[in-house]
């Protein structure tokens, strides 16, 4: 089968042409690059005006030239629909549609983020890994899951490109920031920023602000670049081997234009080496936005007879990933492991190991993370580790006894709770009672951080919360609401029918939420909040 690719989202407007039969992808592209400041969307769409129709017809001469007839022998084109600049979008839809007409051929519609990902997975060979998407506007871990790629964790603000080339442009570089700050970096010098992670969300919005005023204040743009890597791939790795560990995989893919950087690609080389797991990062054409990638995954599409008719193919600016049908997977397939069947533990962050009726935890140093961020991190989640999960006990939350614990070396020790993760043991009752832990928790001042359903211990009497490095004291609604939406996505990725579970677990939560008579967030507004998160379109 040939098929031709075209892409158009935002910065390359670019064709390509894959042959199932040799494995060949041809890409022809032309980037946008503004002369100052960001993508501009008009002149973006401008620059997609003239340039589709050049880097098709590039292709299509590429098409006859290795036919064996003398037309060019496509079987179909596939086009990004979205996510994207609507002005570019539609231009690219325009093309893929008379391009399919003229040569009466199905038209496919591929969703970019998607794409991003899938080129990765189909090079890699991997079965079912774990998707690290780090382009230009957006940035998530995806898995697939139930006949659907669900978003593990995802940023909470901007995309990662976006955030450093919003950077870059308030030092006065040029667009793309990405290989500036790259190439500055080397010459700098480590400068601490704020480090923000959500269970597998993250957020870019602090870090950004603190960077540009540290330029402002006179800190060296070297080593504030140097600081910004650091500090966001650091992010970006540890929420992948988060992901890891949650769904019990031992695959990692990478996608998107930020993967072209080679110190995030070697951070998360080193934490997939560090855990045994395997690592793949597609070449820079494939990783940056190109026809090659829609190609590709358009091949699998049509193969499996995902096909849209022209009166049915309009693009969609917020195509997320988690709302496509994936028809080219087996429903069998998942990235969530038997949790029940791995005999050790891997936790993301730390080694656990069982001694009598007592479990220590070493937070052992990271070597992908820079050392200063490293002690800096290990000794802050350790101190408040043990003390949220002692005040959480004080207020009535089953939580494990602490028996020692040295931040110097990252070390706690605690009784041993539970039979099993709830993660091998769903039930609605145990949800529920998750809901109910959470609202004590949030009532007395603070939240968990990174709510899993692998930090919750069940028996047949309890269910308790484990796992608190990550919680911080916090009275806003937004970050309770971050809380649930935590376990939330944890169990959509990896439950059977999340469901009824979610609904037991929020039923439990308005149960015990105080109803906000003196300053404690009024849970509808927790519940309210988390529906906004959920809904949040986030290609800024
Ligand atoms: C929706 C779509 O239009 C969008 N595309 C996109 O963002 O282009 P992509 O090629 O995936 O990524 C571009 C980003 O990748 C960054 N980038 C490129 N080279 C880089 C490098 N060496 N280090 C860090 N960032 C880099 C650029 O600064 C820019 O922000 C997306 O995939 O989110
Ligand atoms: N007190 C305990 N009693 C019984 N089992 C425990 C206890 N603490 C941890 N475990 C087990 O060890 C696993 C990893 O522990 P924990 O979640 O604290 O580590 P982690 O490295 O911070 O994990 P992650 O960051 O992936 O959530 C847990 O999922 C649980 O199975
Ligand atoms: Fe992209």
């Amino acid at each position: 089968m040939r098929i031709v690719g075209i892409e158009g989202t935002a910065w390359a407007a670019s064709a390509a042409l894959f042959d199932t039969a040799t494995d060949e992808v041809f890409i022809e592209s032309d980037p946008y690059e503004p002369d100052s400041g960001g993508i501009h969307p008009r002149e973006a769409a401008e620059h997609m005006g003239d340039a589709i129709p050049a880097v098709v017809s590039t292709v299509l001469d590429h098409a006859v030239e290795t036919a064996e007839g003398d037309s060019p022998e496509i079987d179909g084109v596939a086009f990004s629909r979205g996510p994207g600049l609507g002005p570019c979008l539609r231009i690219v839809g325009t093309a893929a549609r008379s391009l399919a007409q003229t040569l009466d051929v199905p038209l496919v519609g591929v969703n970019h983020m998607v794409a991003h990902l899938e080129i990765g997975r189909y090079q890699s060979g991997f079965d079912s890994p774990v998707c690290l998407n780090a382009s230009g506007a957006n940035a998530h871990l995806l898995g697939y899951h139930n006949g659907r790629y669900r978003v593990l964790g995802e940023t909470m603000d901007t995309g990662v490109g976006n955030a450093i080339d919003k950077f870059t442009r308030h030092v006065g570089w040029t667009h793309p920031g990405g290989p500036k700050v790259e190439r500055a970096a080397k010459d700098g010098e480590y400068h601490d920023l704020p480090y923000v992670v959500k269970g597998m969300d993250f957020s870019f919005s602090g870090i950004m602000s603190a960077a540009k005023q540290a330029s402002d204040d006179g800190v060296p743009v070297e080593d504030v670049c140097c600081g910004l890597q650091e500090t966001i791939f650091a992010m970006l790795t540890e929420v992948a081997e988060r992901a890891l560990s949650l769904t019990g995989t031992d695959e990692l893919v990478l996608g998107g234009g930020v993967g072209q950087n080679a110190r995030l690609r070697e951070m998360l080389s080193e934490m997939c080496d560090q855990r045994g797991a395997d690592f793949y990062a597609p070449e820079p054409r494939f990783l940056r936005d190109n026809a090659g990638m829609i190609a590709v995954l358009g091949a699998r599409m049509l193969a499996a007879g995902d096909v849209l008719p022209i009166s049915d193919s309009a693009v969609n600016p917020n195509y997320r990933p988690d709302q496509v049908p994936v028809t080219w997977r087996d429903d069998e397939e998942s990235v969530a492991r038997d949790p029940t069947a791995e005999g050790k533990i891997r936790g993301a962050e730390a080694t656990v190991t069982f001694e009598d009726d007592s479990v220590v935890k070493r937070r052992v140093p990271k070597t992908y993370r820079h050392a200063e961020l490293d002690d800096k991190l290990r000794k802050e989640r350790t101190r408040a580790e043990a003390r949220l999960t002692s005040q959480a006990r004080r207020e009535g939350v089953p939580t494990p006894v602490i028996r020692d614990v040295d931040p110097t070396e990252g070390v706690i020790v605690f009784e041993s709770v539970g039979k099993s993760d709830l993660a091998g043991a769903l039930t609605t009752e145990r949800c529920r009672t998750v809901g109910k832990h959470l609202a004590t928790v949030h009532d007395a001042g603070f939240v968990h951080g990174d709510p899993t359903t692998r930090n919750v211990r069940v028996d047949a009497e309890k269910t308790y919360l484990i796992d608190f490095g990550l919680g911080y004291y916090t009275g806003h609604v937004e970050d309770h609401a971050m809380d649930l939406h935590v376990f939330g996505q944890s169990v959509e990725g990896t439950a059977a029918e999340p469901e009824p579970l979610l609904q037991a677990f929020e039923e439990g939560y308005a149960a015990v939420a105080r109803d906000g008579e003196e300053g404690g967030g009024p849970d509808e507004d927790v519940l309210a909040r988390l529906r906004q998160v959920e809904g949040r379109g986030r290609y800024q």
